[in-house]
């Protein structure tokens, strides 16, 4: 860093401390904060370093300026007022000119845990590619079926050839799943396989297990880099701009939406209904609804509604079916969760990862509408449902996912291979940086309903809002703090 910098915290002891009481942060002038990441030689003193091969590559070495500035930073606030404090930053993504590896050194791993996403299989490409064309590393490791993979399944060599074509299937090459991630036993494979470098391809559970890796990995003095690559097809990862896959999601989610709405043209009183991924946030549905510009309610988990009553869903649904003839809703899996289960009687399920498995509100709320529409109001109605989810995250990523996962792979490589570690990357207001992991695990990414893009939304379905201003407000203060009181990084 600058030499005006001032180091106030480097890191606490070793002993026991995980996540945010590790940070390295460093604050220079005018209020500007570096939420660092971690380097090998942090705990590993005079670790030689090589030059970087990029700089004898006949592609690269044409770049103008190809190796980042040691200081250059990403601001994660970019909307300042004149007096504003320069905020928090991350260290810029990019090849250095000194790297910490030589290539016949390297045995890297590649891992995908937790739910599928489109463009899983194009990161893993572009890591084997990019590790072999640009720092000549030849020697990669698939862990097949996630995390529980590292000593409890096979593993393969990975090759340029072996996944030359992968980008073009959905899912992933190397299998996934959740729960079994036990710490110790992981670290054990990778010291008894002598792996220096891993890269953890998941969501918000993965990134949290990646750094707990990295903390079992710094405890046993190893040079291993440990490198996240966020991967969840819901975009409710924290700081980053938007995560890889989702792009793919609304678009596909088209489908479900035209062929909604050609349903509900077609029949007496036509409603679709389309449920969409979403399991604490509605991007998806936000987006598909916005995108698609037929869609006259989209409910989803930050906004609460209710049914009966005035300014409830049954009213608008009558209003619109009288009017229309026929109407759309979409709805994000985690939306209505409450309501749900004042009306059913629901036991707490979890997922092998402890997440918390949802009731299917489709199936739930095109019930409730055919008993409210024929048994109450005595009217016909023809509604059809659609689930597409997995459908939808099970497609191969489309053109401009496929290009953001290729500089997400190039970004955890240049990390890697610059001894930076413990880690996630990603665009931080459009510049990939080098996050450190309980920045993107402490907070989820959520819709902002006091936002104008939800605002956006409201006033292109016209649909109510269900809240009153006050009530908004209120929900807002709530979800918008993490446990220490800082806002969460909103969409
Ligand atoms: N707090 C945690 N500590 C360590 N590992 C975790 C933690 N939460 C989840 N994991 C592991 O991360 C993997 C993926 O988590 P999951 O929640 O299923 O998906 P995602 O990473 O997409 O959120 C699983 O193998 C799970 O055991
Ligand atoms: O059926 P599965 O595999 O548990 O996945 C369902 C969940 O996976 C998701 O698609 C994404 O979740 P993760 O990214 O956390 O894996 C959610 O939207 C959904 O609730
Ligand atoms: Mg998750």
């Amino acid at each position: 860093m600058n030499g005006d910098l001032r180091k106030i915290a480097l890191e606490s002891s070793m002993n026991g401390l995980t996540g945010r009481s590790l940070a390295k942060i460093v604050s220079g002038d005018a209020g500007f904060v570096l939420e660092d990441v971690p380097h090998l030689t942090d705990y590993i003193p005079d670790l030689p370093t090589y030059p970087n091969p990029l700089q004898d590559n006949p592609a690269w070495s044409a770049v103008k300026q190809y190796f980042v500035n040691v200081d250059d930073t990403v601001a994660q606030k970019i909307v300042v007022q004149k007096g504003s404090a320069r905020g928090t930053h991350f260290r810029r993504a990019g090849p250095r000119q000194k790297v910490y590896f030589e290539p016949d050194e390297v045995h890297a791993c590649i891992v995908t845990c937790g739910g599928l996403c489109p463009g899983l299989n194009t990161v893993i490409r572009e890591i084997v590619c990019g590790l072999s064309d640009m720092y000549g590393v030849e020697r990669i490791l698939g862990i097949e079926g996630g995390y529980r993979g590292f000593y409890a399944r096979n593993t393969r060599q990975l090759t340029r050839k072996y996944v030359n074509d992968v980008h073009k299937r959905g899912g992933t090459i190397l299998g996934t799943s959740r729960g079994g991630h036990d710490t110790s036993k992981i670290v054990d494979s990778i010291q008894d396989r002598g792996i220096n470098q891993v890269y953890i391809i998941g969501g918000d559970g993965t990134q949290k297990g990646a750094s707990v890796i990295f903390e079992e990995v710094r405890r046993r003095g190893l040079k291993v880099s440990v490198v996240g690559i966020p991967k969840t097809i819901d975009n409710d990862i924290a700081v980053i701009d938007k995560s890889f896959g989702f792009d793919s999601a609304v678009e596909e989610a088209q489908r479900a939406i035209n062929a909604a709405h050609v349903e509900s043209e077609s029949g007496e009183n036509g409603i679709g209904v389309v449920k969409l991924m979403g399991r604490y946030s509605g991007f998806i549905a936000m987006h598909a609804t916005l995108a698609s510009r037929d869609v006259d309610c989209c409910l989803i988990p930050e906004s609460p509604f209710y049914l009966e009553g005035k300014g409830g869903l049954y009213e608008y649904i009558e209003k619109r079916i009288k009017e229309n003839g026929h109407m759309v809703i979409v709805l994000a899996e985690g939306a209505g969760q409450e309501l749900m289960a004042e009306s059913m009687r629901s036991t707490e399920m979890q997922d092998p990862s402890g997440n918390k498995l949802l009731l299917d509100v489709g199936m739930w709320l095109s019930q409730k509408i055919k008993d409210h529409f024929t048994k109450v109001r005595k009217m016909v109605i023809t509604l059809k449902y659609i689930d597409p989810t997995y459908m939808i995250r099970a497609i191969p990523s489309n053109a401009s996912d496929n290009v953001y996962c290729t500089l997400l792979a190039h970004s955890a490589i240049h990390g890697g291979m610059a001894g930076y570690t413990g880690f996630t990357v990603g665009p931080v207001n459009g510049r990939h940086a080098y996050i450190p992991f309980y920045a993107v695990t402490e907070t989820q990414n959520q819709v902002v309903i006091t936002d104008r893009m939800w605002a956006r939304l409201l006033s292109s379905t016209n649909q109510p809002s269900f809240q009153t201003h006050q009530e908004v407000t209120k929900s807002m203060e709530c979800l918008n703090c993490s446990t220490d009181g800082s806002p969460s990084k909103k969409n």
